[in-house]
């Protein structure tokens, strides 16, 4: 468990950690040897030996009144360290989520991050505060009981150790058994939680088509499944705990037995059998908790490794330091092929360079690969083969925060943070001054969005800017990303949800941005796309067409007949 740890804390937590353990140790000892005082004291009871009874009273206060100090010190220490675990846990598991490649998202993961980060974490923290001190109290009782006994008759003494032993053993495959067992119950678990992110997130959909929670299959078998398990779980387990409970019963009437027959056969007194029957009776007591809290310690050890599992995921390999960047805003594809899994081949031998201040047009069919070329130049990924270099620099010589300088992005799944207006489009630069921020709002035309509002640029968008209509998030969205002031901007379908005249204004943008920011945006507008100049046609992952606008044109390949779609659709004319 320890091990585990480490891949989780700082050094100098570990460090606390084990002097927390001896604290508990000794604190667990001093307890359990507390109870062993009532035996002298039952002793000079029974024997009406009174002037010794008093003096083992004093030390049995004494013994009580440390015993108390102590639990108080560990009670203390246990709580912080439990919080300092638990909230560097979380933190780190967040650093390292953040680093991970983004084709790690891409597998059912957030049911497994969300409970390795909330169930995951808050168990360790428990553990440490809880579980750890009575276990460490419950290793003690059994320990000194029997100890005790040996000191009140051997042969009591050597049936106990084995009782414990073999009780012990036991315990440890039962527990072994339970932790195995509990696999499935994770499983079912982690994806029902993430049937009900899909559920919660994706709401608009499933009432588009009458999908309640009760007719939303994925959601209703992950729950039967949940509950499969679940039962399953309680069919193995609860004969393991009850075989576990029984065999404590059983040593206990063992014990019992020994001393009777002990007694009767003359080879032990009155007084010293009594005694042997208190120790017993808190052996059996403390071996019994013993059995339960291994159980529940094998549970956590598993979610620790469930958290050190995710903490080992390799991220992408970080450059140390800040390069000196060639020709800020430059971009350059060298043979790159890319794929998102092992075999796949989304795209094949990219190759094309991008000067600074230009506006490149991205274009070409469905799932060509067009964002997957943005992501590529954000690092999202890193290229199969090939090499992309941005201001002359290779993307993985260049550490993140350096690299995220250089861009600006309006994606086609615009993100908006729950706050108001003037919060989203301040995240993208807040050392700007209010004449800066504003200046960026106007040219995004989110100005004119405000002035109908109450509350104008206080007014909240809501958690994910649901508050707000698609095109107006886009113009929010562009506003934050122009206020960033990047050498690139990355363009994935910016304006798709803009009406005519915040059309007009977007291209506005592209017009004035022209010579100082490199552009390269994907869309799918005509009047857009004549705004680029320069054209990079994909097809299937490869590109096909390259050049200007009107040179495309009289290639007759895709972009001549994305043109004539174009114009069918809307009876737009365009003269090259
Ligand atoms: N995370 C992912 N995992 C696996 N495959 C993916 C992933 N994202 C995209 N793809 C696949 O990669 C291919 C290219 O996708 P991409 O999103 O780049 O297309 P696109 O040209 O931008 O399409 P569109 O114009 O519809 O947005 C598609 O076949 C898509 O299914």
């Amino acid at each position: 468990m320890l091990n585990s740890l480490r891949s989780l804390l700082m050094p100098d937590q570990i460090r606390l950690i084990r002097s927390y353990l001896i604290l508990l140790a000794v604190s667990g000892f001093c307890e359990a040897g507390t109870t062993l005082l009532l035996i002298p004291v039952t002793q000079s009871l029974m024997t009406h030996a009174y002037d010794r009874l008093g003096s083992w009273v004093s030390v049995l206060t004494i013994a009580v009144i440390i015993t108390c100090l102590l639990r108080y010190w560990q009670t203390v220490r246990g709580m912080r360290l439990s919080v300092v675990v638990l909230r560097t846990v979380q933190s780190r598991l967040g650093q390292h989520i953040v680093r991970l490649p983004l084709g790690w998202f891409s597998g059912e993961v957030s049911g497994q991050v969300s409970r390795c980060a909330t169930y995951g974490a808050m168990g360790l923290a428990n553990a440490l505060s809880h579980l750890l001190p009575a276990l460490l109290s419950d290793i003690a009782v059994p320990l000194l009981t029997s100890g005790a006994m040996m000191l009140l008759d051997w042969r009591l003494g050597m049936v106990a150790l084995g009782g414990a032993v073999g009780v012990l053993i036991a315990n440890s495959r039962i527990s072994r058994a339970i932790v195995k067992g509990e696999a499935p119950s994770h499983e079912a678990t982690v994806t029902l939680n993430n049937r009900v992110i899909e559920f919660a997130r994706c709401q608009a959909s499933l009432r588009a088509f009458c999908l309640e929670s009760a007719t939303y299959a994925p959601l209703t078998q992950a729950l039967e499944a949940k509950n499969a398990a679940g039962q399953s779980l309680l069919k193995t387990t609860f004969p393991k705990v009850l075989i576990s409970g029984l065999s404590v019963q059983f040593v206990f009437a063992i014990l019992v037995g020994v001393g009777l027959l002990l007694t009767l056969s003359g080879g032990l007194g009155v007084p010293r059998l009594m005694a042997f029957l208190v120790l017993a009776a808190r052996f059996s007591s403390g071996l019994a908790m013993l059995g339960a809290r291994m159980g529940v310690l094998g549970m956590i050890r598993r979610e620790i490794e469930r958290i050190a599992a995710i903490m080992n995921e390799p991220t992408l390999p970080e450059a140390p330091r800040r390069k000196n960047l060639i020709a800020p805003g430059a971009i350059s594809f060298r043979s790159v092929d890319f794929g998102f899994h092992h075999g796949d081949v989304v795209l094949h031998d990219v190759t094309f360079e991008v000067t600074p201040g230009s506006v490149i047009g991205l274009i070409g069919p469905s799932g060509a690969g067009k964002s997957t070329l943005l992501k590529l130049m954000m690092r999202f990924y890193d290229p199969v083969k090939g090499q992309i270099l941005m201001g002359g620099v290779d993307l993985r010589d260049l550490p993140t925060d350096q690299l995220m300088d250089q861009i600006a992005l309006v994606s086609q799944d615009v993100v908006l943070f729950a706050g108001s207006i003037e919060d989203n489009i301040r995240i993208g630069n807040p050392d700007a001054s209010e004449e800066t921020w504003r200046h960026a709002a106007r040219l995004a035309r989110v100005d004119a969005l405000v002035a109908r509002r109450r509350h104008g640029w206080a007014t909240q968008v809501g958690e994910g800017g649901c508050q707000l209509s698609g095109g107006e998030r886009q113009r929010i969205a562009l506003a934050r990303a122009l206020l960033k002031n990047a050498p690139i901007l990355l363009l994935d379908e910016a304006s798709s949800a803009l009406d005519a005249l915040n059309v007009a204004a977007f291209q506005d943008v592209v017009k004035q941005l022209r010579g100082k920011t490199t552009i390269i945006m994907i869309t799918h507008q005509l009047e857009t796309v004549m705004h680029a100049d320069h054209l990079l046609t994909i097809e299937a992952g490869r590109i096909v067409e390259r050049g200007a606008p009107a040179d495309c044109l009289t290639s007759r390949g895709y972009f001549d007949r994305f043109c004539r779609e174009r114009r069918q659709a809307s009876g737009w004319r365009l003269t090259a």
